[in-house]
């Protein structure tokens, strides 16, 4: 399993679940995959972009609020009030580019089988003829591009309610794996479009979901050659059913183990859905804090975090999204030295703490960085880093914001003194790794 640098460099990415889903944006805000009990999951469905299967879920809160909000009316009828008036994608990938994001990874086609681009036998049910009336994947494609970030493509391959089994999904037990289109037929459908997707946008990441059909696990191979050969530095992930995987990926707290690998990337919402879901308040999304936490606990491990956001149906960030992403923006404004171009520290040179003071580790080639959080008031802005002996020279120990540390070695590590080490945003003191130890 490998990558191209300027993956395992870039840390972190943007998702984006746009589709007509973001015309409800409904769900209940149950709780995280991986964390939610299954028996609930499907009808209790937290992500808002599985609106069409939610709400057909008889007695389902969807259900109900389908059908005395929006009459129950055909699920289209949301692509056609999709009208995106205030898109502005240059908008929304300068704030991601602020944010530190390297990539973003827009949905192309979600299950829903709506096309974000006027994709190959989908007639006119996509964004092209109908709704916004655009090429959204050209038109953020081509921002991103011109932002110099790189441009990855969602495709729901194992998943299609329209092109293929339009099983309606009340529990996994009851559905073979999901309801998931296998025939032939929808294999040449789903091969066609991504094909079109390579030729047209040059990806550079193929991020698939779900799976991809049995009757077109054949082709892959031959899709795989044609997409490196046409995006030499692309990368794809792991959801094509074991068939090829650059890196692999979890998914909020669901395939946690998955990241033991050389190359991962864990992908989550800024709440607890992909698709923007009105019924989130603050209490469901995390806080600027919180994310910046979350990427350097994904850095510290040497994933990649790919964080979501859920636009609105008329093509605004939610404020409360865009928050979240100001805050990454003015945290790494400081910190972009201690995360971008780093790997992990050797665990056993350095112990990472969960719980009470927060410490991750990262390196490079000279340095290492602590990333100090939650230091009690009791410590009186002292902290203990147990590091192998003389592996950091204490006299070295410099803030990144700027503000005064001091650095004292002890037996069994070396003691920082410095004030506000207990806010929630991590502070970063930078140390020398001396030549006289190797902590890889
Ligand atoms: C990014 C999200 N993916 C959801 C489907 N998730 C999966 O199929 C899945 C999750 C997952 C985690 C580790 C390895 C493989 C995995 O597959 C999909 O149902 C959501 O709507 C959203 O698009």
């Amino acid at each position: 399993m490998t990558v191209p640098g300027w993956f395992s460099e870039a840390k972190f990415g943007v998702f984006i679940h746009w589709g007509p889903y973001s015309v409800p944006a409904w769900a209940e805000p149950t709780g995280e995959l991986g964390a939610v009990d299954p028996e609930m999951w499907f009808a209790h469905n937290p992500y808002a972009e599985w609106y069409w299967n939610t709400s057909q879920i008889e007695g389902s809160p969807a259900y109900e609020h389908h059908r005395t909000v929006h009459g129950g009316r055909p699920y289209d009828d949301f692509l056609d009030a999709w009208q995106a008036e205030s898109f502005d994608p240059a908008d929304w990938i300068e704030l991601f580019a602020r944010a530190g994001a390297r990539y973003v990874v827009a949905t192309t086609k979600h299950h829903d089988g709506v096309a974000l681009w006027d994709a190959p036998g989908t007639g006119t049910r996509n964004t092209v003829h109908r709704g916004p009336h655009r090429d959204l994947i050209a038109d953020l494609a081509t921002a991103v591009r011109a932002r110099g970030l790189r441009f990855g493509a969602y495709y729901s391959g194992g998943l299609d309610w329209y092109a293929g089994r339009r099983a309606v999904i009340r529990h996994e037990d009851l559905i073979d794996d999901y309801g998931r289109p296998h025939e032939a037929a929808y294999a040449a459908y789903a091969l066609r479009q991504v094909r079109d997707l390579i030729d047209r946008y040059r990806p550079d990441v193929l991020w698939n979901d779900i799976g991809w059909p049995d009757a077109g696990m054949a082709d892959l191979p031959d899709l795989f050659a044609h997409y490196y050969a046409t995006v030499p530095e692309g990368v794809v992930n792991d959801r094509w059913d074991g068939a090829h995987a650059d890196y692999l990926t979890s998914e909020y707290q669901a395939n946690r183990q998955n990241e033991a690998a050389a190359h991962w990337e864990n992908c989550r919402g800024i709440g607890l859905s992909f698709g923007f879901n009105r019924n989130e308040g603050p209490e469901h999304l995390l806080d600027p804090a919180a994310a910046v936490r979350l990427l350097v606990d994904v850095v510290s491990r040497g994933g990649n975090l790919l964080l979501n956001v859920g636009p609105k149906a008329d093509g605004t960030l939610p404020g409360e999204q865009r928050a979240v992403l100001e805050g990454i923006a003015s945290w790494t404004a400081a910190h972009a030295g201690a995360v971008y171009a780093t790997r992990p520290l050797d665990p056993g040179a350095a112990m990472s703490h969960d719980g009470t003071p927060w410490i991750r580790w990262t390196r490079d080639d000279d340095h290492a960085y602590a990333f100090l959080a939650d230091v009690p008031d009791s410590a009186r802005g002292q902290v203990l880093l147990k590091t192998g002996p003389g592996m950091l020279d204490p006299a070295t120990a410099v803030r990144l914001d700027g503000r005064p540390v001091r650095a004292d070695a002890v037996p069994d590590g070396i003691v920082v003194t410095s004030a506000e080490l207990g806010a929630p945003l991590p502070t970063v003191v930078r140390f020398a790794l001396t030549t006289s130890r190797s902590v890889d």
